[in-house]
């Protein structure tokens, strides 16, 4: 449960007092998630989302997830706003986190998604890729090459405790990397964690976007590879290929990937799966037994960067025509 700092009824009274939101009625943690606390309160007036911000957000990053969230919905994207307070400051503090409050987004996000939902999946990302467009503030992916390197130099020395051979293979994976890493493909606004529990569905319906706390400015094909990776994927490790044509036709409706784009994928896709299993190692090494968080599995990570080793071509993650390959 992802639930890092608790809260009591008092404080969380004290701290709505600076909102104009009713009176609270209830509120509870929420089990899912794994990088921030997360409450549902409601009040005499309407449901919220209260964020409690922890260890991977920089407070100095907040007005960009905050205003972005912002940009997004006022240019038609649905995804929750943050509410201001009687001073209009969006952000605040509890129990010692930096915390804001954000409106409530009606919708479940799906544990089986098919083929049809990678389609809206890959249409609303790209809608959000042009929504971005005329924000004003930047912030660089902190979890790029770099962060990938540093990430990993905490990790190294225990990672043949997660499986014997890795340090060798993950060194050899980032030089692999640096090397090959693409420099010059459109980029912008980007999510960078539109994973399954980031994206709800009303029935059938996409009915919107959360959890923009990973976003920044980066290239949109690396987008395209990280919802790749979470969502074309089955249970067994392996890769769906109707999963990821639908996907990626989704995206290719609404903004063309470019031939330079198609052809970057595979190292694109394998950045990402060593993104998200690096994470996933530090935390798997470094969160203490007992928390109330449910770490997450860095090898079904590596199974899918070892996978993209093996493609010769983005045909085969189910791009109809590959053009300037
Ligand atoms: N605006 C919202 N409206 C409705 N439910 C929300 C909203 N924001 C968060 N939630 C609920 O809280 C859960 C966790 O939120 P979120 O994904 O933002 O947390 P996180 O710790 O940042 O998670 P992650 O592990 O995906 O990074 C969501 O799965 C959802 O159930
Ligand atoms: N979506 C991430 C967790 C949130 O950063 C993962 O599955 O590793």
């Amino acid at each position: 449960m992802a639930v890092y700092t608790d809260i009591t009824e008092d404080d969380l009274k004290d701290f709505l007092t600076q909102y104009d939101v009713g009176e609270l009625t209830s509120y509870k943690g929420i089990a899912e998630g794994v990088e921030n606390s997360n409450f549902l309160l409601h009040t005499s007036r309407e449901p919220l989302i209260l964020t409690l911000y922890e260890k991977r957000v920089e407070k100095a990053d907040l007005p960009f997830f905050l205003g972005l969230m912002q940009h997004l919905a006022a240019r038609g994207l649905s995804c929750p706003l943050p509410l201001p307070r009687k001073d209009g400051a969006l952000l605040g503090e509890l129990s010692g986190r930096p915390a804001a409050l954000i409106s409530f987004l009606e919708g479940m996000w799906l544990r089986k998604p098919e083929a049809r939902h990678c389609r809206e999946v890959g249409q609303a990302l790209a809608r959000m890729h042009l929504a971005g467009e005329g924000f004003a503030l930047k912030r660089p992916n902190a979890l790029s090459l770099e962060g990938w390197k540093s990430l990993w130099q905490k990790s190294a020395a225990r990672a043949d405790e997660v499986e014997p051979g890795l340090r060798e293979e993950i060194g050899a994976e980032l030089a692999f990397l640096e090397g090959q890493w693409p420099q010059d493909l459109p980029a912008g606004v980007i999510h960078a964690d539109l994973f399954q529990d980031n994206v709800f569905f009303l029935g059938d319906e996409l009915s919107g976007l959360i959890d923009f706390y990973f976003a920044c400015n980066d290239m949109f094909a690396y987008d395209v590879s990280i919802c790749l990776n979470a969502w074309c994927f089955e249970k067994d490790g392996a890769y769906n290929l109707t999963k990821g044509m639908a996907l990626l036709e989704g995206y290719d409706a609404v903004r063309p990937l470019l031939p330079q784009e198609r052809q970057a994928l595979p190292v694109l896709c394998r950045g990402s799966a060593v993104r998200f299993f690096l994470t996933r190692l530090y935390d798997w090494l470094t969160t203490p037994e007992g928390a109330l968080v449910v770490k997450k599995d860095p090898l079904e990570y590596l199974r899918k960067l070892r996978f993209h080793r093996s493609i010769a071509s983005s045909v085969e993650y189910g791009l109809k025509v590959e053009t300037g390959a």
